[in-house]
């Protein structure tokens, strides 16, 4: 892989926690290269540490050492705005519990992440509705998430994700909480955006049938990422 195909790496990402006299290791020696259009599946056992690496690839939470690289920029190196910035062009995210808010509409959330960047709200909310006609809700644009279903609302969820064009998405069990058929389209709907936009996709689960369809399945244990056969 070249340099410039890299998306995400981390490298020797150790994270802990101080508990009283006691140290907790969360992630040891994580080493991990995402390239550009890869998808990568995380899996292990509950607590391995899966979701706080997904935290960590995004710059939502601080390593206790070594570094994670964005786009070729070392994440710890660079002031907040800067950080901010890069992680909202170049990163999209979806959680279990999509964090959608609840008094906007379905385009605006949508459109949350080109509002951040400056675009107008005009502008905004058109792509908005163009990403969201693209994940089959081009008819519920006005909704808010209390109006939605739960599928619906990870839709909008990947809408907002996608609507910067981000080098890659990381997802934090995306079918969790959705029926089987719904989790079968979101599915399709993650494979479809991957072949069109290119964008890389770090998909935390624990849906075996999601994780194979990826490219890479890697297996985290106890904080540490096994070796791969
Ligand atoms: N702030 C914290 N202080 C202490 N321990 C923490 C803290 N945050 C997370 N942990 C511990 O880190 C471990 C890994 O948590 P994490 O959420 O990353 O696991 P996971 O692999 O995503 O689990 P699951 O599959 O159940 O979601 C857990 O044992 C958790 O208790």
């Amino acid at each position: 892989m070249t340099e410039n195909n890299v998306v995400l790496r981390c490298r020797d990402l150790c994270k802990h926690y101080q508990q009283g006299p006691e140290r907790l290791d969360i992630l040891r020696q994580v080493d991990l290269t995402i390239g550009r259009g890869e998808r990568v599946a995380v899996v292990g056992p509950s607590g391995a540490g899966k979701t706080t690496l997904l935290h960590m690839l995004g710059g939502l939470d601080v390593p206790s050492s070594g570094a994670v690289e964005l786009a070729g920029h070392n994440l710890a190196a660079m002031n907040d705005k800067a950080r901010s910035a890069l992680r909202n062009r170049e990163l999209g995210f979806v959680y279990q519990f999509h964090h959608l808010l609840g008094e906007f509409s379905a385009a605006e959330n949508a459109a949350m992440p080109q509002l951040i960047a400056g675009k107008s709200r005009k502008q905004a909310l058109s792509s908005a509705a163009e990403m969201l006609d693209k994940v089959g809700l081009g008819h519920r644009l006005k909704h808010r998430p209390a109006q939605l279903s739960g599928g619906e609302r990870q839709r909008v969820a990947i809408a907002r994700a996608l609507i910067n064009r981000p080098a890659c998405v990381l997802l934090d069990e995306p079918t969790g909480n959705l029926d089987a058929d719904t989790a079968q389209g979101v599915q399709s709907l993650l494979d479809e955006l991957n072949r069109e936009f290119a964008i890389s996709l770090v998909v935390v689960t624990h849906d075996t049938a999601l994780a194979q369809r990826m490219d890479r399945v890697l297996t985290l244990r106890n904080g540490a990422l096994e070796v791969q056969a």
